[in-house]
């Protein structure tokens, strides 16, 4: 039987990055996301021109409300009352205020939080891991007594894996009804995630395979798990670099690489935004407009595969993340599935929490054991 239970957390909370919603927005989102990293002033005008080219909304809000209501009538459908809340930590709602809100309203002191990244690296754990000590920190000033967990980074979990594996089936579908036939030789499967730079991919790979390494993963479960129904080679490109061009980050661009192929005789390529879990702006404009002008004016036939957004099967595991960190919360012994060799990383074991994806200053994290006093 599954523990339907979410005990001792009193709501959960889905954490994300957050994103403007018109265009007065965009300035003091930047500003935000931007305070004290170090990007050239250039790299933010322009990142400021793809917002202004959406009307200033960023599609990443009205995704997470979709999630959210998904999560709750998930909730519903299993008999969960807890309640699921949402909170950013670039713009409105942001995580304190959403949780200072609860707090005061219901009393309620213990979060459970699902963030909308799945793989390890700074920018996509411990970073928020670092918001929820902020949340904490400010909170405790105001004498509200706070506390955080989070679900595990959720790479394989199966329900991200397999509600992944459909989206590259339909994009090769949708492939096939464009050029016929696939053809190893002409067609190719690009999978796309947010380039980081090298030192922070380096920080991820401390105590688990790493970002890129996880994505790599996931790729080679789903090309097994496709068969002998895709033909096509399969690799990882990257895309949404910023910083200063000094700086080594991963690579190579989508766009680069598109250059490649298509001198190399490609026609065709299925791009796959295999590091979003929804269509964030990189998906609309680094993806959507800028690499598929690249593809369009290189005569590439250019077809991009869905994020899994409230896939239901993605949002079920989600529900199922967070039972199991409940349980493993409780001391209970948990089932983890995962669907690569490096296995589920199990929140607060250390294995994705305690010495990984250091920043470049350290900051204090969640749980509150995992401070300076664990850093080697
Ligand atoms: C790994 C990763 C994810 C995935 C994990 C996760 O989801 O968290 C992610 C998500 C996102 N990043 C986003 C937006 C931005 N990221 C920036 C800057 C940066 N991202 C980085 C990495 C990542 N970013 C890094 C290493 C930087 C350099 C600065 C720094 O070291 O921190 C900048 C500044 C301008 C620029 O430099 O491009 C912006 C505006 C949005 C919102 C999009 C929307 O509106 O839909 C989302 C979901
Ligand atoms: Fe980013």
């Amino acid at each position: 039987m599954e523990t339907q239970n979410l005990t001792p957390f009193d709501a959960v909370v889905l954490m994300s990055f957050g994103g403007p919603e018109k265009n007065e927005d965009v300035l003091p989102f930047l500003q935000n996301v931007t305070a004290g990293r170090g990007i050239p002033d250039d790299r933010l005008v322009e990142v400021g021109e793809h917002y202004y080219g959406f009307g200033g909304k960023s599609p990443i809000n009205d995704q997470n409300r979709r999630l959210l209501d998904a999560l709750r009538r998930e909730f519903e459908r299993r008999g969960i009352t807890t309640p699921v809340l949402w909170g950013n930590r670039n713009w409105d709602p942001y995580l304190t205020d959403t949780v200072r809100d609860f707090a005061k309203r219901t009393g309620g002191s213990r979060f459970l939080a699902i963030d909308t990244s799945a793989y390890s690296c700074y920018s996509s754990c411990r970073q928020y891991r670092e918001d929820f000590a902020n949340t904490r920190n400010v909170l405790a000033q105001e004498g509200l007594a706070v506390s955080f967990e989070k679900v595990r980074q959720y790479y394989n979990h199966p329900g991200f894996a397999y509600a992944e594996l459909d989206c590259v089936h339909r994009g090769l579908t949708n492939l096939i009804q464009k050029v016929g036939p696939l053809d190893p030789q002409k067609h190719r499967l690009l999978y796309v995630t947010h380039s980081i730079p090298l030192s922070m991919q380096q920080a991820s790979e401390r105590q688990t395979a790493g970002y890129r390494e996880q994505h790599l993963q996931l790729i080679k479960w789903i090309d097994q798990e496709l068969g002998e129904k895709q033909p096509l080679s399969a690799e990882l490109v990257f895309c949404s670099r910023s910083g200063s061009p000094e700086t080594p980050w991963l690579e190579p661009d989508i766009n680069d690489r598109l250059e490649e192929l298509a001198a190399a005789g490609t026609e065709g390529v299925v791009v796959v935004p295999l590091g979003f879990v929804s269509d964030h702006m990189e998906v609309k404009y680094d993806l959507d407009t800028e690499a598929a002008q690249t593809a369009k004016d290189l005569g590439l036939v250019y077809v991009r595969a869905a994020t899994v957004g409230v896939d239901p099967v993605f949002v079920s595991g989600l529900v199922d993340a967070a039972l199991e960190r409940s349980a493993q919360y409780r001391g209970e012994p948990v089932d983890a599935p995962a669907v690569t060799p490096e296995g589920p990383l199990s929140p607060g074991s250390g294995s994705c929490s305690t010495t990984c994806c250091l920043g470049r200053q350290q900051k204090p994290t969640t749980p509150s054991w995992d401070s300076l006093a664990d850093i080697d």
